[in-house]
Parts: C-alpha cells; structure tokens; sequence
C-alpha cells in the first residue's frame, strides 16, 4: 500500500499539522516530522487511540454532549455591491446511550461497530479529535459505506457540523462520495423519525455511539416511543422504508373507471394533476372542463388512455349487489293474478273498476271512507284477484318503461257501441309486447245501441281471436252500469290465471314493485307496494328504489291496519326515508345500515347521472346548433279536457312548422298530466303543455327535478301564440350591421408595449370601445377587428363622441396609417317572423 507523509495526511483530514503531530504523540507516536510517512499501523493506532479516548470519555462525560459549529459566512447582497456576514450557528445534542438499553439491540448494533471499525481502519483512519462523536459517527458512517461501495466510499467527506474526513487514495471522487454521505445523512434523517433500529440493522451501518439507543420494547408498533413490538414492525417497514426513486421510466397506471367520475377524482386515480386533463380536453377533445366536471366513463376512459395509462370500466356495485343478491327460493305457493284494465277512453275501464271494487272489496270501517290505494284484491270463486287501480295505459307504461313486470293478466275494455279505436289498438300491442294474457270486456253491453258482434270482428283483425271463433282470447260481455256478466268476467280472468300457474315463494327475503307514491301530510312518505315474493311485515327494513326504512305500519287495501302482506297483495307502506317513484322495486335488507348505504349509493349515482345527462343534452344543443341546416324540432306534449280542444290545438300547431323548423305533438290525450307524460318529455325533450288540465304529484316532481318546461292553458288562442313565439326563437335570426361611427386616423404613434396608436377625430357618430371595428384605406376593408384601446388624452373611456380626438389601438393589428378610416360598427340581431 502506498504510504502518505504526515503533511498529506494532514491536508486529507483537513487538519493542521501540528495538531495531527500533537495526536500522534497523544497516541504514543512520538517525534514524528510533518514529511515522514505514516504507516497503516500508525494510523491504526491513531485510530485506537482516539476511539479509546473518545469511548471511555463518553462513559465519564454527562448524559449529553452539545455540539456547536459556528460559522461566518460572506454574502453578497443586492446587486452585489454590499457584502453581508452573517452567522450561521448550528447546535447539535447526543444523549448518552442508556444503560438499560435492552440486550437485543446492543447485540445486534455493536458487534458491527467493532467488525466495521477493525476491519476498515486500516484504510480509513480517522479524525479530527475536538469533534468527537459527530465525527466517530461520519467515521463510522463512511466506513459503512466503504464496506458496501469500496470505490464511492473511499472519497466519503464531511459536511455540516463537522470537518472530519477519511483519507482517500488519490483519484477519489470527492462529489460522488460526499453525495452519497449527504444522502447517507438524509436517509439518517428520515430514520430518526421512523425508528432507527431496524434500519440501521439491514443496512448494516453502525449506531452512534453515546447516543441513547431507542430500545425495542420502548417504542409501540405504530413507532411512537413507550410500546412494544415496534422490532418486528420496524425491520418490515425498513424492507419498504427507501428514499424516494425518481423513477426512470413512465409510470403506467392500471385505472378503475366508474361509470361517472369527477375530474379531480380521475386525476388522482392517475397522480397528476387536474390542470393536465383540462388542458388535455381543451386541447385534444375542445372542451373546457372544470375540476368538478363529472365526466362519463367513455369519455375518462380515452383521458386515461390518451395520457398513456391503463383505463379499466369499473362499476361501483358492490353496496348493491350485496343488497340484491338476494335468493327468492323458499317453498312455492300459488299466488294470486295482478290484473291491469285497459282500453280507450270513455269505454268504461274507470266504471268497471269501480263496479269491482265497490261489489267485491269488503271494506273495513276504515275503508268506507274510499281512500284508493292504487291496488285493490277481490276474492271470487276462483281464488284471488289483483286489481292495479290506475286504469289506462299510464301505469303500465310507467312500470315497463322502468322494468317492472307487474301485471298478469291484462282485460281490455270496448266499448260495445264504439267499437275498437285507437287506444284499444295501442292497449293490445302493450299487452302483446310484455306477454301477459289478454281478457277482452265488451262493455256497455246495457245500451241498446250494443254491438258485440262488430267488436268481435274488429279485434280479429287486430289478432285478437274469440276461444268460439277458433282464438284463445276470452270475450266476455259486460255492464259496468248494471254489473251484468262482471262475475263471469272475473271467473275468465281466473281461468286465464291458471293457465299461468302462477306461484311464488311466501317466506325468505321480499320483494315487489311500488305502484303509487305520495307525501301524506299526516304520515309521511306513504307508498303502495305490490309484494310479489315472499312476505312483508311490521318492522321489516325496506329499500324502495333511493329510499328506505323500517316499515312502520302496513295498511291493506280496505284502509285497515294489517300486520302482513303476501304475494300479490297490495299494501300501503310507511316508514321510508323519502317518497319513491311508481316502478321502483323494492326489497327487504337485513340491516338497516346496509338499507342506507345502498339508498345513498342509488342517490348518489342518480345524481351523477342527472348531471351527465343535463351535460349531455347542453351538448347535444350546441352540436345541433353547429349543424347548419339542419331541421330543429319543438316537441309537444299535449294534455286537455276534452278529445275536440286536442284536435283543434294539434291542428293550429302542426301547421307553424316551416321548413327549418317542425312542431311535432308527439303525445297527446285527454287527462291530467301524468308521470308517463313528464317521462315522455325527458327522454324527447319535449315541452308539455296542459290545458285545462294539470300535472299529479308524482309528474310535478319528475318536472321540477330534470327541469321540464310545463305550461298551463285555458285559451287555446294563447297556446298557439306561445308556440308561434318558440318557433321564431328557433329561427335563425338575421343579422344587420349598422355604422355608428367613423374615426379619421390624423397621426400614427408607437407605444412600445401595446403597439401602433392612431390618433384619430371621430367625424361621424361615435365610436364605442366594445364595438367591433374595420380599417378602411381608401374606402377598401383592409382589416377586420376589434379595438384594444380607446384613450382621451390619457384616460380610458369608453365612448368618443363625433368631433373629439382620440386614441385608438386595433387588437393585433399594427398597419393604421395616416388617412386611414376606423369604422366602428354594431351587429344588430333582426328576429325573423312568421308573418
Ligand atoms: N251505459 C253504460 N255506460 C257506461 C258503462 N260503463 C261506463 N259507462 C259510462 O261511460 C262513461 C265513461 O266511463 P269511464 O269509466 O269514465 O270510462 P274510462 O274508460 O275510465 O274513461 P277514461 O278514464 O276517460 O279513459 C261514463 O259516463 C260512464 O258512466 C256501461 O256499462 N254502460
């Protein structure tokens, strides 16, 4: 090994000579000169020496040993023509290693202190003696290293608090090895306030000596001081514990993409930030987002891929499923035929209804008092039988537009002296589309003006075929007036039944369908469910759609409290959190948390939905505005009084379409307005109009919450003028320009921050600073623009009237020359008229 002169050495360790002199001789090496050689046993011993004289002084010293490091440093400030001392003070305090340190610890951190130092002292003595522990501690630090990284290590200096070093074999990389220490120290850093004995006995690298050793048992599991099994946490948590890797390559990100989801939410599922992905939109999709935008899934799942990482759909349906996952499996009984009246209107279905109800429903003392509860079961001969009380198409669409199969069997009234029309038309291909078994009522059979036969014909040819002319339909003649035939009626719809075998299970979880909802004053949200599987009771937890709660009192269709529904019962529930909607279905829950948590998921989700959609449809408008040309439509939906207001209103409305613009009544029909109607509405945005007529509660909430525009009338004169006013709305307005001013540009200056100024005289009107603007040379538009600024003297303003000087700057433009004109003028929008 080469051997270094003492002056080198010195100047390695940045000592003076005389004190590594003063050491050597401290050590026993006497009579040393500043250029003899010292040998590697010399150093050894030097290092024995200094290791003795600091271990057995940290034993006698006190329980802490302060450090303090003062320096002077000259800073420049200003421009740099003052200088400025100042001084920087650092303090540093070791607490004596404790007596009680446990026996673990110390076995395991000083045998390496002892093996380290034998082993690397030979290359790497030590030291500067007046800074004793901090500098064992650096010695020790740099020999730990070394041990790992010979080469890296043999350049280890000091930095900081002291100013020991180990010496180095020429060629050392001074900048590498003193990183690597600055390192070492940062990772020392973050190990003190992590813990520092699992750390320290991975790496191997030596505890300071004289400092208090945290023991195992000292220290809880969460690494606060005072607990045990912090050993065990500590040497699991220094496998993960590193200094933060930049990484070197892209990051791809496996992200989950629910069906809707914030802008700020996606951005933290991908670790950037919010303003890449709107600036991303705004340049690649030309949207200008938001951080709270709510984006759909399609649209995050191509940010997610364009941004170069991994998008997977994923749906948040975990709360519901758990809910739903339900098994309606228990023993089968046979169960009762849900029955639907349809047919058109004024061919009695209400009549009939009634008839039914009022003949064959026992009412309670209670239920005299005629409060319908949407449904209604009569016992006949042949079993039960469960009437839907809403009669009409409404009620059924409402149900099937959400899914909900409700009914059995469906019986279609005709009217005997009208015959077949266009709703009784519709009502069959309702009934034929969902598959239930049809029952067809000729009513009015009282009247002398009965036709039984003519309707017979009639639904032939709608393929609606007697069982006496070869069919399988039933066709039974009735009275609502008189009650003639309603007994038979009711046998064919239990026949019809059997050949369903209808059955369901009465135990176990349940199930139905809400048929109607209200907000009783008294009770609270009331709803009427239709059980279907199973059976519910007093105290069951319900979830109806985004409601829930316990069910509080049950009341049945003759206006009696009743302790229990079965399946295909109808029963008015109270107790829920909130009014559901008609078609929702509901379920029991086993706990009333789980009932919530899926309730505030559907709301949630609902929400979320609503808003995508409204976004939707903001951007559906501005595509069809862009679409030049392109036929704009004004969709109606009309509910009236009476047939004869429908056909004259229709009429007068059809004929204001034009050719880009085209009124279509897409719905129409005598009645309130129903939640069938504000449903029709949302999904073909249309407006609905009422004359004489207004919405129900459950249409009134369906148009204040998607924000439908609804209108009263009672003069029909006043509904076409309303939509006469829409569709000029819809044209496309035409545009004039009109001149209302004219600058003369007399001077041309140069501003150096906003460009060329035309110092002008208006000499005609005056020119407004928000006006668009046109430079005219020699009566020829040579720039189009608008104006910067508009200055008198030296204040902004806004206007200039005819006769005064002004300056004014054209945005972007530089060229205003002398003799120009400045025309200032404004696009004024002409409402195009019908007339
Ligand atoms: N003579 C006679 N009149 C009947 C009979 N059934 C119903 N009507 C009458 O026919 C008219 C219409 O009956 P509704 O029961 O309201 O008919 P609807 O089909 O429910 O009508 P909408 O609810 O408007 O669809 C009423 O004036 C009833 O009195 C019947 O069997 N015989």
């Amino acid at each position: 090994m080469t051997e270094v002169s003492i002056k080198q050495f010195a100047e390695t360790l940045n000592l003076s000579v005389d004190r590594l002199l003063t050491q050597l001789g401290e050590s026993g090496i006497k009579g040393k000169k500043p250029n003899d050689a010292i040998s590697d046993e010399e150093k050894r011993t030097l290092l024995a020496y200094l290791k003795s004289l600091h271990g057995e002084k940290t034993e006698a010293t006190p329980e802490k040993v302060t450090l303090r490091r003062k320096q002077t440093l000259n800073l420049s400030a200003g421009s740099g023509k003052r200088t400025v001392n100042v001084e920087v003070r650092k303090k540093r305090t070791y607490v004596k290693k404790a007596e009680t340190a446990p026996e673990t610890v110390v076995e395991e951190a000083i045998p390496e202190i002892e093996e380290t130092v034998n082993e690397e002292a030979v290359a790497t003595p030590v030291v500067a003696a007046q800074e004793t522990p901090a500098v064992v501690e650096q010695t020790q630090q740099a020999q730990a290293e070394k041990k790992e990284n010979p080469v890296s290590a043999k350049g280890a200096e000091t930095d900081g608090e002291s100013s020991s070093g180990a010496p180095m074999p020429p060629k050392e990389d001074h900048s590498k090895a003193a990183k690597k220490q600055k390192d070492q120290k940062h990772h020392e850093s973050r190990k003190k306030n992590d813990g520092e004995d699992g750390l320290r006995a991975k790496t191997k690298k030596p505890p300071v000596k004289g400092r208090k050793v945290i023991a195992d048992d000292d220290v809880d599991a969460s690494g606060r001081r005072g607990g045990k099994g912090r050993k065990k946490g500590l040497a699991k948590k220094a496998l993960n514990d590193h200094v933060f890797q930049k990484p070197t390559a892209p990051v791809i990100k496996e992200v989950k993409v629910p069906e809707s989801i914030t802008l700020s939410a996606l951005a933290d599922a991908m670790s950037v930030k919010s303003g890449e992905i709107i600036k991303y939109m705004m340049m690649n999709l030309g949207t200008m987002a938001t951080i709270n935008q709510i984006l759909d899934q399609d649209t995050a799942m191509l940010i997610v891929e364009e941004m170069g990482h991994k998008p997977v759909a994923f749906t948040e349906t975990t709360i519901e499923d758990e809910v739903t996952a339900q098994e309606y499996n228990g023993a089968t009984v046979k169960r009762s035929p849900v029955v639907t009246i349809m047919g058109h209107v004024d061919h009695g279905k209400t009549s009939l209804l009634d008839y039914i109800r009022k003949a064959k429903v026992a009412f309670g003392e209670a239920g005299g008092i005629t409060q319908h509860i949407g449904a209604y079961h009569v016992d006949t001969n042949m079993g039960g039988l469960t009437f839907i009380d809403t009669p009409g198409h409404a009620a059924f669409t409402a149900m099937r537009a959400r899914g909900a199969k409700v009914t059995d069997v469906v019986v279609i009234v005709v009217a005997a002296d009208d015959g077949v029309m266009p709703q009784t038309k519709e009502a069959i291909q309702h009934a034929k589309a969902s598959g239930v078994g049809i029952v067809v009522a000729i009513n009015k059979m009282d009247k002398e003006s009965a036709n039984p036969e003519r309707v017979k014909q009639e639904l032939v040819a709608e393929e609606v075929v007697p069982e006496e002319w070869g069919g399988d339909v039933q066709f039974v003649p009735v009275s609502a007036k008189t009650g003639m035939g309603v007994d038979e009626l009711l046998d064919a719809i239990s026949l019809q039944a059997e050949i369903l075998e209808l059955e369901a299970p009465t135990e176990g979880p349940v199930k139905g369908v809400v048929i109607e909802s209200r907000l009783d004053k008294g009770r609270g949200p009331v709803a009427t469910v239709l059980v279907q599987v199973g059976t519910l009771r007093k105290g069951d937890i319900a979830l109806c759609g985004m409601e829930y709660g316990r069910v509080r009192a049950l009341v049945g269709d003759t206006g009696d409290m009743i302790d229990e529904a079965g399946p295909s019962i109808p029963v008015e529930i109270l107790g829920l959190s909130g009014v559901p909607v008609a078609g929702d279905e509901m379920i029991t829950v086993e706990s009333e948390r789980k009932a919530r948590e899926a309730a505030m998921f559907r709301q949630a989700k609902n929400k979320e939905l609503k808003i995508a959609r409204q976004q939707k449809s903001k951007l559906d408008n501005m595509f069809n505005k862009m679409a030049e040309g392109e036929i704009q439509n004004i969709n109606i939906i009309l509910k009236a009084d009476v047939q004869g207001s429908i056909e004259a209103i229709t009429d007068a409305l059809v004929k204001l379409s034009n050719d880009e613009v085209k009124v279509n009544v897409i719905a129409s029909g005598v009645g309130g307005i129903t939640e069938t109607d504000a449903n029709l509405a949302l999904a073909s945005e249309a407006l609905i109009f009422g004359f004489n007529v207004r919405a129900d509660a459950s249409a009134k909430r369906i148009i204040d919450n998607e924000g439908i525009s609804l209108k009263y009338y009672s003069v029909i004169y006043e509904i076409v003028d309303e939509v006469k006013r829409a569709v000029e709305g819809k044209l496309a307005p035409d545009f004039r320009e009109d001149i209302v001013g004219i600058a003369d540009v007399r001077d041309v200056f140069k501003a150096p921050k906003i460009g060329a100024i035309a110092g002008c005289m208006i000499i005609d009107g005056s020119v407004k600073r928000n006006n668009p603007i046109r430079v005219l040379r020699e009566n020829v538009v040579i720039y189009e623009g608008v104006l910067e600024s508009l200055r008198r003297f030296k204040d902004d303003v806004n206007e200039v009237q005819k006769g005064m000087e002004c300056g004014i700057g054209v945005k972007d433009y530089n060229d205003v020359r002398v003799g120009d004109q400045i025309e200032c003028y404004e696009r004024i929008e002409v409402k195009r008229t019908l007339d």
